[in-house]
Formats: C-alpha cells, sequence, structure tokens
C-alpha cells in the first residue's frame, strides 16, 4: 500500500510478503523505488529522501504491543537501504495499515493501536479514527507542508530519549565543539547535531532550494557529521542517514526556534517528527547551542512550535520537576493513496550493493 505519512510518502508492506533474507529485502527495495537514481525513474520513489522511504510492518508478538513496525529509508542516488534511523512520519501511516490488513480489529468510533519501533526498541501509540469499523482518512487536521486537511492521528510517546545513541547526550555533554564550531548533540527520538546557522555563515531563514544548492555548506556540515557519528556512539556514519544536521535560528512566527534539517545531505522540506522533538528536548535544555535563541514556553506542559521551511511542527510536551522531557504529543494524519501489486525485479548491480 502506499501512504502519506504525516509529510512524507512511501510503501507500507507487510513483513510477510518481503524477502526473509535481508540483503534479498534491501535489493527488491531498491528496485522498487527505482534506486539508485536521482529521478528514480524506473520505481516508485518521488526523487526526494521524503518520498521514497518504507514501513514494514507486522503483527506483535510482544505483550500490549499490537504491531512491529520497522522503518527502512531508501536512499536516492546511492544503493543503500538503512534501518539506522526511525521515522515519525511514515509512522503515522502504520496503525490505519494495520487495520487495513486486519491485524487490528476496529474497536469503536476510535481505535488504539500500540506500536513497537523496531528501529528504537521504543513504543509509540497512535489513535486512528474507525466509525463504523473502517478508518477514516477525511478530516479536518491540517499539517504544515501538505495540503488540505484530513483525520488526526493522535501520536504519543513516552520514552524517547537515546533512542539510538542509548543516552540523550550521547557525547555527555550539552556543548560541544567540532570542526571549530559549537554544536549539540542530542537524541531525543532521533539523533540530531544543531548548529546555530550564524555560526556557519547562514541566516537561517534560507529556503530549501538556497541550502540545496550550496555545496561548500552541505560539505561543512558533512565533515562535522562525519565526526560527530562517532562521539555519538553511532559509529561510521558515512553509509548512513543519521544524525541529522540542523541549522537552527531565533523563531521568527512566535514559535520556539526557527529550523533547517539536512536529513542529512538534502535540507528537509520541514523537520522529521522525531528530529523536532530532538529540536524541542535541545531548545529546553541549559547550555544548549540553542541557549540564547529558543523562546521556550514556561510551565510543566508545554505546547512548543518547532518552526521550519514549510511553517511549524506542533508538539506537545510534559516535562518533570526538573524540567525533564516525560512525554510528547503531536496530532499528524495519513492518507491511504493507492493499494495493489508493484513490480520489481532487482538488477545485478542492486543486488551486489544489498549484498555488501
Ligand atoms: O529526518 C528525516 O529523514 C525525515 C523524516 C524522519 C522523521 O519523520 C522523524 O524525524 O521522525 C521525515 O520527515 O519523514
Amino acid at each position: 500500500m502506499w501512504m502519506r505519512g504525516g509529510s512524507s510518502k512511501g510503501g507500507y508492506f507487510l513483513a510477510e510478503d518481503l524477502p526473509a533474507d535481508q540483503a534479498e529485502r534491501d535489493a527488491f527495495l531498491l528496485a522498487v523505488m527505482g534506486s539508485p537514481d536521482t529521478r528514480q525513474i524506473d520505481g516508485m520513489g518521488g526523487a526526494d529522501p521524503l518520498t521514497s522511504k518504507v514501513a514494514v510492518v507486522r503483527k506483535s508478538q510482544r505483550p500490549g504491543v499490537d504491531v512491529d513496525y520497522l522503518f527502512l529509508q531508501v536512499f536516492v542516488d546511492q544503493p543503500l537501504v538503512s534501518d539506522a534511523q526511525n521515522c515519525g512520519n511514515l509512522l503515522a501511516g502504520v496503525a490505519p495499515f494495520a487495520i487495513e490488513r486486519g491485524l487490528v480489529a476496529p474497536q469503536g468510533a476510535e481505535t488504539l493501536v500500540r506500536i513497537y519501533m523496531e528501529n528504537t526498541g521504543q513504543i509509540a501509540e497512535a489513535r486512528v479514527q474507525t466509525p463504523e469499523g473502517r478508518v477514516e482518512y477525511a478530516g479536518d487536521a491540517a499539517l504544515d507542508g501538505v495540503p488540505g486537511t484530513a483525520a488526526p492521528i493522535p501520536l504519543f510517546f513516552s520514552d524517547t530519549a537515546g533512542s539510538s545513541c542509548g543516552a540523550l547526550l550521547p557525547t555527555g555533554r550539552a556543548r560541544d565543539r567540532i570542526q571549530g564550531v559549537d554544536v549539540t548533540c542530542i537524541d531525543n527520538g532521533m539523533p540530531v547535531v544543531l548548529i546555530r546557522a550564524a555560526d556557519l555563515g547562514c541566516r537561517g531563514d534560507e529556503t530549501r532550494a538556497e541550502l540545496d544548492a550550496d555545496e561548500s555548506l552541505k560539505a561543512r556540515l558533512e565533515a562535522i557529521r562525519l565526526e560527530a557519528g562517532p562521539l555519538m556512539k553511532l559509529g561510521d556514519v558515512s553509509k548512513q542517514s543519521v544524525p541529522k544536521m540542523t541549522l537552527i535560528s531565533a523563531p521568527q512566527d512566535g514559535g520556539v526556534i526557527n529550523t533547517r534539517s539536512f536529513i542529512p545531505h538534502r535540507c528537509h522540506a520541514g523537520i522529521g517528527v522525531f528530529g523536532a522533538l530532538s529540536v524541542a528536548t535541545a531548545a529546553a535544555l541549559p547550555g544548549s547551542v540553542a541557549e540564547g535563541l529558543a523562546q521556550v514556553p514556561a510551565g510543566a506542559s508545554k505546547a512548543m512550535r518547532i518552526e521550519h521551511p514549510s511553517g511549524a511542527t506542533r508538539v506537545q510536551v510534559e516535562t518533570d520537576g526538573a524540567g525533564a522531557f516525560r512525554s510528547a504529543g503531536l496530532i499528524l494524519s495519513a492518507r491511504k493513496l493507492f493499494d495493489g501489486v508493484v513490480y520489481a525485479a532487482a538488477r545485478a548491480s542492486q543486488r551486489e550493493a544489498a549484498a555488501e
């Protein structure tokens, strides 16, 4: 099934429909998307990292969990399929897909689906509108970066710190200096390196196209990223899509902070879901590079708008007495676009790349 999940789009597969062997599975998915090719002309991918994504879903054997979700990023212009990151946007489509495929029975007007996120070993809860026992996609929830409105899918997370790096602050510090630039390395659902835009000669409000065209900026970011990877306990990240690199600047539209995120080689049209949560966490962290830029609301329960090129992502955060994030929620939506048969035959080069 092809679905929009949040502000991303991708293929949703039942685990049992994919080859069990990982190299065969990856070769098949490269062929499905048409990678590597900047246009992905021979496949379903949309020539953008945000539309070259896969969700693999299965019924869960874990107590209290309905389905397991594995996210796979299929690179556009490299023969790589990576499970090293999670994706909160495709996550929005997992619960409707699970109901559509009969993995979860509808429970009345609204169905709660508990999802184990295999990439990070953490749990998310999603609520899907299911009047008359069927998924309702139409509704009035708007998402910046997605035209129109759709039925809201509230998502809730209570345990996202150290998702891939093992600790909220993987270097043990709120601020590090890499390649002469102050950075904050953080992982509250997504490994992210925050850098003040001004420290790299940027304003922070550049368009996605302007930033994507800035080869010297991208080279600088990549050099910092390759050094940050091992410091963040991610090892060699040269063939990985994490950590994400986020330029921050003062909010321009009443939000907490303004962002431009590289995921990691192209600028995001908005910001990832867990990326936004990690940035929100850094914004509230004393000593981070966001200090002096971020406008963080007072109180234990915080409505935080993270500004990005398409508008803002709204995250509702609950903190404990000491100000540490305890849980977070946000409202996304998803839409079923197509359900059918995808035709793909891996070429020898795709099989060889996937076997490496
Ligand atoms: O950062 C990326 O690669 C893009 C994402 C990931 C995401 O959703 C997240 O951070 O949770 C997206 O917008 O789909």
